[in-house]
């Protein structure tokens, strides 16, 4: 097995300023298109960050684990002049849902990619702080100190600037496939080899005009106050962007914050929701795959008594919060490897649940429905990468799923991932007017 790669550097210097700026995003009218992007309204995290002073790439889940694991657990970064008090990251990145694909266009991304931004600037408390990276070595010092002059002097003030964007997109999918899949999924299910499987599609979107992923993620932050609004960007300038209702770990020190999210209606039919026996059990799955793989590696841990209602723009989802005191030692990598596909995105049984989306989803996920966030030392965030495109030029490939458990009917399944994939078109642009 070939050691992941690390850019042939152990060690960055960096610099941080305070910036009289409201809005990260902003950064793009002087900085260009933003290499990542990072925005939880929950926790008030907004990141937005320009250029790449490391990157680690990895070419399968073990190596994946280990930059986890390094990055969690030593600092990387050595500070010239003051030190920010906290901050999100500095290490941005995701991976891939599963080990096969043979969709190129996720080629770029890798299995696994976190980098190091060049330029990132973020919120503290009810202000933005600015900070650069640049690899160890001689003149580092300086190279930090020039970089802090330019974007201390450049960095816009005010919030960014609204571009209208509204274009007509084509949208293609197939509608006969997925129908087929769930129905073979449902006859899966009902001789009794799976109870749950979560069945994706694409949706291919083509714009008039390329899309500008700036004013995509204004959108996506302010049609989705309770999602995190993220940006990858893979080395070939392909972008990996959406919204998620869903964390998948919240991780400091020896807490845990991570919750259970399937089971969904229409706003409309939002007080039915909790009555309905299918969206519980598709519910519950997860839930008790949650405990079952925590268990071990928790000294304690608490969860709702009962799923509620987490409100969405186009949907409502069941939500069950679990809080968690961890052993000592395990830390996100160790999560993410327990928690990983959890049945909100995979099935159950978990194994068999995989095996049947490799044979008949026919689908390469790429980074869809994979963990996808921030890390650094002793802390980490880590969100499902749901609501979500990969985005190039005049092309945007959309990706949506919904859990299939015994009663599922395949329109009722076509139509909930048509709610899901509006949160993607509209922020294409469609839809708009
Ligand atoms: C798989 C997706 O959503 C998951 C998360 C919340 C609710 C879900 C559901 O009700 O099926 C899914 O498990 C998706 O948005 O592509």
């Amino acid at each position: 097995m070939d050691a992941p790669v690390r850019a042939g550097q152990e060690r960055w210097v960096g610099g941080m300023l305070y910036l009289a700026a409201v809005d990260p995003l902003a950064g793009a009218e002087v900085l260009g298109e933003p290499s990542m992007y990072w925005d939880c309204p929950q926790t008030r995290e907004v990141v937005a960050g320009w250029g790449e002073a490391g990157a680690m790439e990895t070419g399968n889940a073990q190596e994946a684990r280990e930059v986890l694991r390094r990055l969690s657990s030593s600092a990387t970064v050595r500070w010239v002049g003051e030190a920010p008090a906290s901050l999100p990251g500095p290490w941005f990145g995701g991976m891939r849902f599963a080990a096969e694909g043979n969709d190129k266009g996720w080629g770029p991304f890798g299995f696994g990619r976190w980098t190091l931004p060049e330029r990132m600037v973020w919120r503290e408390g009810d202000r933005l702080a600015a900070a650069v990276f640049v690899p160890e070595g001689p003149g580092a010092e300086e190279q930090v100190r020039a970089l802090l002059v330019g974007i201390g002097a450049n960095f816009p003030a005010g919030p960014l600037p609204s571009r209208r964007t509204a274009q007509v997109l084509r949208v293609s999918s197939s509608r006969p496939e997925f129908e087929q899949s769930v129905e073979r999924a449902t006859e899966t299910i009902a001789r009794g080899r799976l109870q749950k499987v979560v069945l994706a599609r694409a949706v291919e979107i083509e714009g008039e005009r390329p899309f500008d992923a700036v004013q995509v993620l204004a959108r996506l932050r302010e049609q989705n106050p309770r999602c995190s609004t993220f940006l990858f960007r893979a080395p070939d300038g392909t972008a990996f962007l959406g919204a998620t209702p869903e964390t998948l770990c919240r991780w400091e020190g020896r807490e845990l914050h991570t919750e259970a999210l399937a089971g969904t209606a229409p706003v409309a039919q939002a007080q039915e929701l909790s009555g309905r026996d299918k969206e519980q059990r598709e519910h519950h799955a997860v839930v008790r795959y949650l405990l079952e793989v925590l268990g071990p590696l928790c000294e304690r841990i608490d969860a709702d008594d009962a799923p509620t209602l987490l409100p969405l723009k186009n949907m409502v989802h069941l939500r069950t919060g679990i809080r968690a005191r961890l052993r000592e030692g395990v830390g996100v990598a160790e999560l993410v490897a327990a928690m990983h596909p959890t049945p909100a995105v995979g099935g159950t049984p978990s194994a068999m649940a995989l095996a049947f989306l490799l044979e008949h989803e026919g689908l390469d996920r790429g980074w869809y429905a994979a963990p996808v966030g921030w890390v650094g030392p002793g802390r980490a965030h880590q969100v499902v990468a749901l609501r979500s495109a990969r985005v190039k030029g005049t092309t945007a490939r959309l990706f949506v799923g919904a859990g299939i458990v015994a009663g599922s009917k395949a329109e009722a399944e076509w139509r909930e991932t048509e709610l899901k994939s509006l949160t993607m078109v509209k922020a294409l642009g469609g839809l708009e007017g």
